[in-house]
């Protein structure tokens, strides 16, 4: 059967990315996103925003909740020691796999916990099944309707600390109205808004929500 377009940015990323480097994946992957075919990615312009949050934040136990193609993994992954934590939870089956392949391709299998499964099921597990205390970051990229529903799990489960560090992307574009509405409104966090470029997008706005957890 025909490619998916998630195999397809796979395979343009195999042929023309270099195997073990993360730049050079993330860069063709953003390519293939530019001039051939717009995927959901975080993207470059988002991307450079992530990323000075994970340097800043230097998280050693971090979160993401929607891997996708693992674009967004091997950006976070890439920055963190080979002591950290960093797991990444997708629902969808066939982007775990391309994910799975994805994150291969750029050698950071052994700095990423790849877990398929609904993030209702594995928040709730994070401490018993994944043997972890408290979160230092976490990236919500996944569907914009269950964002709420999740973080106020990361809450119930004593997942966050005083300090932990919740991002959001699209909170413009699809947008992400009540779970923006929350974080700044709940007297749980301190939150501010990053405005930028959706992905692959001179024109449309989009932007990531950072709200640090007041514990
Ligand atoms: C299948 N799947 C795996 N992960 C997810 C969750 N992510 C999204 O839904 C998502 C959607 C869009 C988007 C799509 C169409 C459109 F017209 C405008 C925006 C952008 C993003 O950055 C996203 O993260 C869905
Ligand atoms: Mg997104």
């Amino acid at each position: 059967s025909a490619m998916s377009k998630e195999q397809r940015v796979l395979q343009y990323v195999q042929q023309n990315a270099s195997r073990g480097d993360p730049d050079s994946v993330l860069a063709a992957v953003d390519k293939f996103g530019w001039e051939t075919e717009w995927a959901m990615n975080l993207g470059d312009v988002k991307g450079a925003i992530l990323d000075r949050f994970v340097k800043e934040t230097a998280p050693q136990t971090m979160l993401e909740l929607g891997t996708y193609m693992g674009y967004s993994a091997i950006r976070i992954a890439r920055l963190l020691p080979e002591t950290a934590k960093f797991m990444t939870v997708e629902f969808d089956q066939e982007n775990a796999a391309v994910a799975r392949e994805m994150i291969e391709f750029a050698g950071l299998q052994n700095r990423i916990i790849q877990i398929t499964s609904d993030t209702a099921d594995v928040i709730p597990q994070l401490k018993t099944k994944y043997d972890v205390e408290t979160l230092d970051m976490v990236f919500i990229d996944h569907w914009k309707d269950v964002y709420v529903r999740d973080i106020k799990l990361l809450e119930t489960n004593k997942l966050l600390r005083k300090g932990t560090v919740v991002v959001a992307d699209n909170i413009i574009k699809p947008g992400a109205p009540e779970y923006a509405e929350y974080v700044r409104t709940c007297g749980k966090y301190d939150s501010t808004f990053h405005e930028s470029r959706f992905e692959y997008s001179n024109d449309d706005i989009d932007g990531l929500e950072k709200s640090v957890f007041r514990g």
